[in-house]
């Protein structure tokens, strides 16, 4: 470390100021100022895009003065957030210069091998798909004006690809030659992210010899990193992983190759495996809206608020069993009011458990998960009834339309998931809920809410005989608690607002809900990260930080602190370069 160490003068424009590369932080201070500290620009080495010589600009076109004596370092430099709810990422750029080439030399060899020191995941190979139909079709458009610049500084090559059909990109990682590259890039929205986790978990556990049909296996963990830049409709795994929506920092995340962890739940049907989940699987009105939502895509993202005021209108709620596997209480819990922010203990401390505590291997758990064994049956909970929605979340799940999301207080990497059970309520008190996803206030207080941390999680409909009964009881929670009055509970799967039930607003008589006219149905469907599910009882277990995305969950401005020289305790989390 001590051999990276540099310390010269350098002058940037005509003022001289005192350069100190030490292990981990490129630091200049201006000489010659009284009040030194608030003149200091410290960097951390990890946060150094590129180091070239002469005066080098690359955004938004690249400019080159080729000069004996000049250096120009490229760096990570925070922005406020412009209503994100992480902070946003530019590209810092100053131009120094030295008396002399020798001196400019030795600064442009000692910041790139400080580089390759504190920076090992930097990806030098990148397997890019680029969606050209996703979200203003502007995916080709942002890769090549804005990631392109990017890793041609960092020196990183790409195999690119522009997707001609849905599952290429799938195909393509679960069929072809992957040899050399660390990494794959995904230029679209949630959909085709899916499509890449996919590929990437599927590869992994073919390579190992792993059966991803028996959600008992203990998958193996997958070593290709995953990079998003957001250029979908929606982008929620981008915004709950980065805290923004903004490809230029996504990019960023990529050439640093920061690292975050990510778990991932298995959905199965009694035979094999469904599909994968990182966000939302919601059944239900998210399963509903999702439905109702597919036949009018061509309003584009809007059509998620039509299909959801329509289904809020319909006021359907569906009789089902879940089960339920705790997760440990001792260690976190979805009220405790915490954030997973970059750094988080929690998650950290799951790294530890997952892959420390038991073998050498590096194996996650054990290679079977205990817990589906007869004998932990007994640690299942049960519950029965009617619900208005079921959801179970890995992560928070937040998004610009709920930038706290579905379960604020989620982790991205601790091995659980939030179940949130919704039991059938008045339309006025489900209203309330859908609301509070908009703002801090908790959409868990509430009579008729649930949330618990999960292992895995089971789903069911009730047998016919149960049902019956059920619809007159209403099911496990006291009606009068969940808000829907002793009048209010029905054994119909629905209670339209408009078809005459008790609603605390009656619309007006002329009005008539398109869902009422149709019966309804006793089941509803799946929604899985925005894909509707083929069967309704399955079973899901979450795999703790199964993939890896290039990203470091979501800096917090209010989180960070200023400070000016190496500092051990906080490492990367406190530099507001500026
Ligand atoms: C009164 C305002 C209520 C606002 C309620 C906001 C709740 C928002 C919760 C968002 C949760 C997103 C979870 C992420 C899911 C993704 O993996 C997936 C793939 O992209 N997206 C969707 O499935 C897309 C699912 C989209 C669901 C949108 C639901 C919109 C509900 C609007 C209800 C309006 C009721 C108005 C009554 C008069
Ligand atoms: N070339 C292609 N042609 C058609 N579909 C594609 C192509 N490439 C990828 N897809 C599919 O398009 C779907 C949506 O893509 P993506 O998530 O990038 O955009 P989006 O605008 O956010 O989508 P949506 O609005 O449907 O959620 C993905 O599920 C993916 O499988
Ligand atoms: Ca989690």
């Amino acid at each position: 470390m001590e051999a990276e160490r540099l310390e010269s003068s350098l002058w940037v424009g005509n003022k001289r100021y005192r350069a100190v590369l030490t292990g981990w932080h490129f630091n200049w201070t201006e000489v010659d100022k009284k009040n030194r500290d608030k003149k200091t620009i410290s960097v951390p080495v990890a946060e150094v895009v590129g180091v070239e010589e002469g005066r080098v600009e690359i955004l938004p076109q690249k400019v080159v003065e080729d000069t004996d004596k000049d250096f120009t370092v490229f760096y990570v430099k925070r922005s406020s957030s412009g209503g994100s709810s992480g902070l946003l990422w530019r590209l810092g750029r100053t131009q120094f210069s030295c008396p002399g080439r020798v001196l400019r030399d030795q600064w442009t060899k000692h910041l790139r091998a400080a580089l390759k020191t504190h920076s090992p995941l930097r990806p030098h190979k990148l397997l890019v798909f680029i969606n050209p139909f996703g979200g203003k079709k502007k995916g080709r458009a942002i890769y090549h004006s804005v990631v392109a610049p990017l890793f041609e500084l960092a020196g990183i090559s790409s195999h690119v690809i522009v997707t001609e059909r849905a599952n290429q990109a799938r195909d393509h990682l679960l069929k072809k030659d992957l040899t050399g590259f660390d990494g794959v890039v995904c230029v679209g929205g949630d959909g085709m992210f899916s499509e890449i986790l996919h590929g990437v978990i599927g590869r992994t556990q073919q390579e190992a010899g792993l059966c991803e049909n028996d959600p008992a296996v203990a998958l193996q963990p997958c070593s290709l990193h995953i990079g998003i830049i957001p250029a979908g409709s929606t982008d929620c795994v981008c915004y709950a992983t980065v805290g923004a929506i903004d490809p230029l920092t996504s990019a960023l995340h990529i050439v640093i190759g920061d690292s975050q962890p990510l778990d991932v739940c298995s959905v199965h049907d009694a035979a094999a495996l469904v599909r994968y989940s990182v966000s939302m699987l919601g059944y239900g009105f998210y399963g509903d809206v999702l439905a109702e939502s597919e036949k009018h895509r061509w309003m584009g993202p809007l059509r998620y608020d039509y299909s959801g005021t329509m289904v809020y209108l319909s006021n359907r709620s569906y009789a089902g069993v879940v089960q339920y596997l705790p997760a440990d209480p001792l260690l976190s819990s979805p009220r405790d009011k915490t954030r997973c922010l970059s750094g988080c203990s929690v998650c950290s401390r799951s790294t530890e458990r997952l892959f420390h505590s038991f073998s050498d291997s590096g194996s996650l758990y054990s290679s079977h998960f205990s817990e589906f064994s007869s004998d932990s049956e007994g640690d299942w909970v049960s519950v029965e009834g009617r619900f208005r929605c079921v959801s179970l979340t890995c992560m928070s799940s937040s998004c610009p339309r709920s930038p706290y999301g579905l379960s604020p207080s989620a982790h991205l990497a601790d091995g659980t998931g939030d179940l949130i059970l919704v039991w059938e309520t008045n339309p006025l008190g489900f209203l309330k809920f859908l609301y509070r996803h908009t703002s801090t206030q908790d959409q868990f207080d509430l009579p008729f809410v649930e949330v618990h941390r999960v292992k895995a999680v089971r789903f069911c409909l009730p047998s016919s005989k149960e049902e019956e009964s059920h619809g007159e009881t209403g099911g496990g929670a006291d009606e009068e608690e969940r808000g829907y009055g002793a009048a209010g509970s029905r054994a119909g799967s629905q209670q339209h607002l408009a078809d005459g039930a008790a609603g605390p607003e009656k619309p007006g008589g002329a009005f008539l809900c398109g869902l009422c006219r149709s019966a309804a149905p006793a089941a509803s469907v799946w929604n899985c990260d925005g894909e509707i599910l083929p069967v309704t009882e399955i079973l899901c277990r979450v795999h703790g930080q199964l993939v890896r995305l290039y990203a470091r969950g979501i800096e917090d401005a209010a989180a960070l602190h200023g400070c000016s020289e190496d500092c051990d305790e906080c490492e990367r989390r406190c530099i507001f370069n500026k």
